[in-house]
């Protein structure tokens, strides 16, 4: 599996009842693929997953797989956790065409242990894995000898690289890749820089409003367009930064409301609303990439 360009990690949208609006789903994933996203993410952190229930799960992946068929993409599936025999377990079940699993988080098993759980992970897992590193989510940092030997494990094909600035280790990292091993910029304000240094894409929240944008920023950086991705990966980073203004996905999910896109823009606990003011500035922000492409 070669994975290349800019990945949609859907929300999971509420109705009024507080029940998963499939509808609305099947409707955003239809928008991005339609914009020119090369695959979907389901259950990403964008989606939601620790507050969905098995079945809520269930169907989110079912709606993204027969949209995925139909546009010929592939679907990426959140999963993993802290415990490596739950991991491998939920790898066996993942209906998609590549599992993303997350570095073991609460646990900090230290870099010998995040190897061997992927080592495990990967060897059981009947489809292609991605390893999710984000360590502020996590608690778990990874030094880049380790990384690169996360890329060699066999069926390990990407590594979504969600760790912050762009560093000297990024750059030492993405130096040093394996033949066709994809890295997906995780952290969308540095996707620019992430491309830039040879990223293969990103999994981005941003782009379920900004799509053709961030597709348009992932072809200039591949076609060697530097003026024009510059700019304009500094326009998409300022969108970004505006809907990162509080904790994901609650302002991109204020903005897609917004938009009449879905029906309500509703998150679940532990997460809050976005605040009036975050949903006014992220609004501004797109108004500023609109004029912008005048
Ligand atoms: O759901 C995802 O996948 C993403 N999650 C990140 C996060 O919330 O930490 C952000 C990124 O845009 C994609």
């Amino acid at each position: 599996m070669q994975l290349s360009g800019i990945f949609v990690p859907l929300v999971t949208p509420f109705a009024a009842d507080g029940s998963v609006a499939l509808d609305a789903l099947a409707a955003l994933a239809g928008r991005v693929l339609e914009e020119g996203a090369a695959g979907l993410v389901a259950l990403g952190t964008t989606g939601e997953p620790a507050t969905l229930s098995g079945a809520e799960r269930a169907a989110v992946v079912d709606v993204c797989r027969v949209v995925c068929a139909r546009y010929g993409v592939p679907l990426l599936v959140g999963t993993g956790g802290s415990s490596t025999a739950g991991t491998v377990e939920a790898v066996r079940a993942v209906r998609g065409d590549a599992a993303m699993v997350v570095v073991p988080p609460y646990t900090r098993p230290g870099a010998a242990g995040v190897l061997a759980h992927v080592r495990a992970v990967a060897a059981a897992s009947p489809v292609p894995v991605v390893v999710y590193h984000v360590p502020y989510r996590t608690g778990q940092p990874l030094d880049v000898a380790t990384l690169l030997r996360l890329a060699a494990v066999p069926n390990v094909v990407g590594m979504k690289l969600s760790d912050g600035a762009v560093s000297g280790d990024t750059v030492a990292l993405l130096g040093a890749l394996p033949p066709g091993f994809a890295v997906l910029g995780g952290d969308d304000t540095v996707v620019g820089p992430l491309l830039a240094l040879g990223a293969a894409g990103g999994i981005l929240a941003s782009a379920h409003v900004a799509t053709g944008r961030f597709v348009a920023l992932h072809e200039a950086w591949r076609d060697g367009e530097v003026r024009r991705a510059r700019r304009l990966g500094a326009r998409l980073a300022a969108v970004s930064a505006a809907l990162f203004a509080e904790p994901n996905p609650a302002v991109v999910k204020a903005v897609l409301h917004a938009e009449g896109r879905i029906p309500t823009p509703h998150v679940r606990l532990p997460l809050l609303p976005a605040s009036a003011a975050a949903l006014a500035a992220a609004r501004d922000a797109l108004a500023g990439l609109a004029a912008g492409a005048r």
